[in-house]
């Protein structure tokens, strides 16, 4: 049987002071996909997580997660407590607190800065943030504080931040910007590891790092604000549409 649908834009529309950001968008996303989406600048992609997080409303259409919640009439803090996570392209770790500390303040069920770190931590709590320090791999890092952390760690740190809140929908805004070759392959590795367990939308703009985490899954371009075309890595690569808009420039700058 098809798994379930856990995102369900339709006719999405969004204007700035007249500009339409987004236009006419559908988008579907399978429960445990991994998805990445690429597009020229401006193609709406931020714009589109936004809409999804709440930070903007359109000015139509539906965002339905899961079955039948529909986001749209939602605050940011209902989407995240429903378990919609989002990474931004920079990494906002809190960098005085150890790497242990920053996932325990980000565990399920916000308890308010204080009462986490100076109330007695549960074994049920330490176990789930060593769980999630074994799939990040910052094991070794655990009691350091996460401003002595690389870029790239800081990145899987706040990955990690987003499974300690229990995030089922992870949108991740271009991971590997910034990153050195092997952390972005490290990076790669990580999101294939949660793909399935979790849903994943990725946006990227490193074709290499694509290629990684998208062969043998759905891509989706977008371009002025719609999808241009979905498919295979492949499919989109040699697609003269895709390449006159984006990769042909993207080969030329
Ligand atoms: N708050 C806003 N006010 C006015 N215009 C906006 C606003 N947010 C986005 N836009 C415009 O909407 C369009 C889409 O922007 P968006 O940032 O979503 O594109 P993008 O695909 O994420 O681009 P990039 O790859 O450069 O990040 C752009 O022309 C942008 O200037």
């Amino acid at each position: 049987m098809d798994h379930p649908l856990i995102l369900n834009a339709e006719g999405v529309n969004k204007s700035f002071a007249g500009f339409k950001a987004i236009t006419d968008l559908n988008f579907y996303l399978v429960e445990g996909e991994l998805r990445t989406v690429i597009g020229p600048n401006g193609a709406g992609k931020t714009t589109f997580l936004d809409l999804i997080t709440g930070r903007t409303k359109p000015d139509t259409g539906t965002i339905t997660f899961g079955a039948l919640t529909e986001l749209v009439p939602l605050s940011e803090h209902e989407i995240v407590r429903l378990g919609i996570g989002r990474k931004f392209q920079t990494p906002t770790v809190y960098t005085e607190h150890t790497v242990f500390e920053n996932l325990l303040l980000s565990l399920e069920g916000v308890r308010g800065v204080w009462q986490t770190l100076f109330s007695r931590t549960t074994s049920t709590d330490i176990d789930r943030i060593d769980e999630i320090l074994k799939t990040i791999n910052l094991g070794m890092r655990r009691n350091d504080l996460a401003g002595s952390l690389s870029h790239g760690q800081k990145q899987w740190l706040e990955i990690g931040m987003l499974l300690a809140q229990n995030s089922k929908l992870l949108l991740i805004d271009e991971p590997a910007a910034g990153m050195s070759d092997d952390e972005t392959a490290l990076t790669g590795e990580l999101l294939l590891k949660l793909a399935g367990k979790h849903s994943i939308i990725v946006i990227e703009h490193d074709m290499v790092f694509v290629k990684q985490i998208a062969t043998g899954r759905k891509v989706t371009v977008l371009h002025q604000g719609s999808v241009l075309c979905e498919g295979s890595v492949d499919a989109v690569q040699n697609d003269p549409k895709v390449i006159e808009v984006y990769l042909g420039r993207k080969k030329a700058a």
